[in-house]
């Protein structure tokens, strides 16, 4: 095998197409701990994540981590495990699938959609491949990450500079580096905060957890830390929140160094101390729904509180694929394809514009 991968095959006379490139973590293929052990090797060896030196880490990685974590992680993700299978793959799955149909309504230039995963399956080689095998030579490489986290967004967006390393004829390519204040992101967020209080009624406090990262990050600059205050300052905004109705915290700490405070589990039993009659609490940094909101914040995070005295507690849903989210998405997509794609849907047009270029390639030939 050559150094460059095999191109897809070129026609002549193809139609530009535009690709999206959606990424997420990934998640293990199975709730057990066989499962789990390659898909935490893979995550937890990624430089983005685990800046230890990597001596160091590869002891405590194989010596402690790797034994031990897999069979834990498995008894929660069994927890939240549904017929489908994992609910980050199955929400991610068809937010892909929706955001197709809605762009195939609102431009009419071809666009791809396509789903690649960090980590585990469907690994981001293969989202790629497909896209390029559709024939797209302008890819829009989109994290499904609001705030921008170096362990997150950059780790995603370093396997398709990877897999460029490696490709002869390179597509055109763009990225989306955070939209942590898009207002179609925030006033999404918001419906969905007011639609969930019209059933089931007002908290005395909203919090809004973020998955936290090493507070020595923030340090070195990471902007991640300044985003998710910034998402919790516009939605508070949006709904009209005074200071002391809400309050952003940071979760799924990870190892003994110390991360962004404050710690949702050290904040939900402080409420729960205080007798609060009603905490909600929403995710705003999860695009889907998954192991760190269903179990860690619906399961344990409610569980921390009530065990504390608190009265009830009400986890708000991600927006997974929700009509407000899936529009939303769209139009920050459609911001991004600026000059890529022509917003008209109209199929007439469509047609004759796809008459044209094959016309015109025709006329050309084998010449170019
Ligand atoms: C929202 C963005 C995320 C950031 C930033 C992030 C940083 C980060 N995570 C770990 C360690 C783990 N995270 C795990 C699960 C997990 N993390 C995110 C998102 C972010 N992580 C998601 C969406 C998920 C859930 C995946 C799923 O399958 O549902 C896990 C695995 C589960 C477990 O064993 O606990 C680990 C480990 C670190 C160290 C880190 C930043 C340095
Ligand atoms: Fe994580
Ligand atoms: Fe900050």
């Amino acid at each position: 095998m050559g150094y460059y991968a095999k191109e897809p095959a070129y026609h002549h006379g193809q139609l530009p197409r535009v690709g999206i490139l959606l990424l997420n973590l990934g998640t293990p293929d199975a709730p057990t701990a066989a499962a789990l052990r390659p898909y935490l090797k893979q995550f937890l060896s990624d430089r983005r994540v685990v800046e230890i030196p990597r001596a160091i880490w590869w002891f405590i990685l194989n010596g402690i981590i790797l034994p031990l974590r897999p069979r834990k992680s498995a008894e929660k993700y069994a927890q939240v495990w549904t017929e489908q299978g994992s609910p980050l793959l199955v929400y991610a799955t068809r937010q892909t699938e929706q955001l197709s149909k809605l762009l195939a309504s609102k431009v009419s230039t071809p666009v791809s959609v396509a789903l690649g995963m960090s980590y585990g399956s469907p690994s981001v080689a293969s989202a790629l491949d497909k896209l390029r095998a559709e024939g797209c030579d302008r890819i829009l490489v989109m994290p499904l990450y609001p705030q921008y986290a170096a362990s997150s967004t950059a780790s995603a967006l370093d396997a398709v500079w990877r897999l460029l390393l490696r490709t002869r004829n390179v597509p055109a390519i763009r990225s989306l580096r955070h939209y942590h204040d898009h207002p179609a992101y925030i006033t999404a967020l918001a419906d969905s905060v007011r639609e969930y209080w019209s059933t089931h009624g007002r908290p005395d406090k909203l919090v809004m957890s973020f998955h936290g990262v090493p507070r020595r990050s923030l340090d070195l600059g990471d902007p991640y830390h300044c985003e998710c205050h910034k998402t919790g300052r516009l939605l508070a905004e949006a709904l009209g929140l005074e200071k002391d109705q809400y309050m952003v915290c940071f979760q799924s700490r990870f190892g003994k160094a110390e991360w962004l405070k404050p710690y949702l589990a050290a904040t939900l039993e402080s409420l729960g101390k205080q007798k609060l009659a009603r905490v909600d609490v929403i995710c705003p940094g999860f695009s889907s729904d998954c192991l760190e909101t269903l179990e860690e914040i619906a399961m344990e995070g409610k569980a921390t509180f009530l065990q504390n005295g608190g009265g009830s507690f009400h986890y708000i849903p991600a927006l997974n694929v929700g009509t407000g989210w899936m529009e939303a998405l769209s139009q920050i997509v459609l911001g991004e394809l600026q000059g890529w794609v022509s917003a008209d849907a109209d199929p007439e047009t469509a047609y004759h514009e796809a008459q044209l270029s094959r016309l015109r390639a025709k006329a050309l030939g084998a010449s170019d």
